[in-house]
């Protein structure tokens, strides 16, 4: 048996590789170099998005992958591997783990967050489940509903949360989640610098996972061209 992914990124590092329609990096191939660079730096795991992407980032790289598919539909908030056809979709390329939105938003075609994992235990009964919330109410059920591993992907993401930051007083709302549920929990969202993540695993959790700090170019020139403006890094509070 191979070790499980959880005990794998036990402490560590794991990068968002993701590059949506939009944005410049867009590519699979561009992916999987950006996972293999993530890699050479001592990353644990990658995160990536969409089947082509998963698929190429295995390819290139010996590390798990947490997978997700971000897809949009018209009745609906929730784009974060929304309904059994992503996972199914997914499942294609066998990756260890799948995160999902895990928020208590209508999901599409009036489906359940508890139909959806129920789905995935029964299919696909080895496969790690990644709960992204935004609240501890949330954090909470994915507990009660047998999530694996819960992250705070979606926190400032949702009508109630937006507006909101990881890093703001101190991290307080990821110590809120790590006080009210006893799996592992995975600080991801906004972690914008090595002492961030530093921070957070201090604070217990299980594993960072960072993305436009490594892999959006764009987002970060947008910082150092602020910083130079304004005369300090806003974002990273400048504690660095
Ligand atoms: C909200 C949402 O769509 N989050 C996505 C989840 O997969 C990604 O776009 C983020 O890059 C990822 O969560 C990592 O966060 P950050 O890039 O801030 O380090």
């Amino acid at each position: 048996m191979t070790e499980s992914m959880l005990t794998t990124i036990k402490g560590k590092l794991v990068v968002s590789c993701q590059a949506l329609e939009q944005e410049p990096l867009h590519g699979a191939q561009i992916m999987a170099r950006m996972a293999l660079a993530a890699q050479q730096g001592g990353a644990a795991a990658i995160r990536a998005n969409g089947l082509a992407d998963v698929a190429a980032v295995r390819r290139q790289v010996a590390l798990p992958v947490i997978a997700i598919i971000k897809r949009d539909y018209p009745d609906s908030e929730v784009f974060i591997t929304a309904t059994v056809r992503e996972i199914d979709e997914l499942m294609a390329a066998q990756p260890p783990m799948i995160a999902m939105d895990a928020t208590d938003r209508p999901r599409p075609g009036g489906s359940s967050l508890a139909q959806q994992v129920a789905y995935c235990r029964r299919h696909y009964p080895q496969l790690l489940l990644m709960a992204d919330i935004a609240s501890v109410a949330q954090a909470r059920e994915a507990e009660h509903l047998g999530f694996d591993v819960i992250g705070t992907t979606l926190y400032g993401y949702t009508d109630a949360s937006r507006g909101r930051t990881l890093a703001e007083h101190d991290f307080v709302f990821l110590r809120e989640v790590l006080a009210a549920v006893s799996r592992p929990v995975i600080a991801e969202g906004n972690v914008l610098t090595p002492a961030m993540a530093a921070r957070c695993m201090q604070l217990g959790c299980h594993a960072v996972v960072v993305g436009g700090a490594i892999t959006r170019p764009q987002q970060i020139t947008a910082r150092f061209v602020s910083a130079m403006e304004t005369g300090n890094d806003a974002r990273a509070g400048n504690e660095d």
